[in-house]
């Protein structure tokens, strides 16, 4: 059903066995997102610095967080993981922190003010404009949230689409001694992932901003899909 809904850049490149001389189309697109004009909303991050965001989206364990470390080293990018700011969040101890404690036990999305709070604290201190933002949105509160606070919108958004039962295998071998990479957390996850993502996905695909990359494969085979995306517009900014 969604897959009719994709954007036509999603559908070009949403198949890894594409030969690269078929990518011609979706490189221009790439490029158009990537040098377009961020949005500059009044009194807003987005007034203060050129931003050029890039939301990579995907269930538990698609490979979001493995495929941004490579995007990183290529490309100069800032890795922002939302997952991993309410992680330390809660190692901080705050008030905030317990909050999150308990909804992440459970695979829930912490509410969308804590976790804009922390992306734009981070952005705010960072003196790259260039980032990628992990597991964000999560919803269309995030989304809505996110776009009123920092006042700008993504260039473009990667999706990683993992079958569940890849996911749960990748998410139960991960060993990082994460409280919710246990198989109840992870089914909640899922549930979770699978209810609240769809409207998110389709939202930029029908702003032409979403590219669908098959995570199935090596983490080198993968990283060859998303290379394109980045390297239409490398040196422009
Ligand atoms: N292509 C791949 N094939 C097999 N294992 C992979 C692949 N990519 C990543 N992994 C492994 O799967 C696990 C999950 O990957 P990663 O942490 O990147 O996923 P994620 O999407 O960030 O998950 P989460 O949303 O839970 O943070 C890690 O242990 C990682 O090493
Ligand atoms: O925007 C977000 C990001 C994460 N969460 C919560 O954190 C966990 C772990 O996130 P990962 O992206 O897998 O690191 C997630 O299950 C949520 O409970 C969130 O609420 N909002
Ligand atoms: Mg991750």
């Amino acid at each position: 059903m969604w897959r009719r809904a994709t954007s036509l850049s999603s559908l070009i490149f949403s198949s890894s066995r594409r030969p690269l001389r078929d990518q011609g189309a979706y490189s221009l697109k790439a490029w158009e997102f990537f040098c377009a004009e961020p949005f500059k909303g009044e009194g807003c991050l987005s007034k203060e610095k050129n931003l050029f965001i890039t939301f990579v989206l995907g269930g538990p364990g698609s490979g979001k967080g493995t495929q941004c470390a490579k995007i990183v080293e290529n490309f100069g990018y800032t890795h922002l993981s939302a997952g991993e700011l309410l992680r330390q969040e809660i190692a901080s101890n705050s008030e905030d922190g317990a909050v999150i404690l308990d909804m992440i036990k459970e695979g829930k999305i912490v509410p969308s003010e804590m976790t804009v709070k922390l992306l734009k604290k981070e952005m705010e201190s960072c003196d790259n404009g260039k980032f990628l933002i992990d597991g964000f949105p999560r919803n269309e509160e995030n989304r809505i949230a996110f776009e009123q606070i920092i006042g700008a919108e993504p260039n473009s958004v990667l999706f990683f689409d993992c079958p569940e039962e890849e996911m749960i295998k990748r998410v139960l071998n991960r060993n990082e001694g994460r409280v919710d990479d246990n198989i109840d957390t992870i089914r909640k996850r899922l549930k979770v992932f699978a209810a609240s993502h769809y409207p998110v996905i389709e939202y930029y695909s029908k702003k032409g901003k979403l590219y669908k990359i098959d995570a199935i494969g090596t983490e080198d085979e993968i990283f060859e899909r998303v290379r394109p995306v980045f390297a239409a517009c490398k040196g422009a900014h």
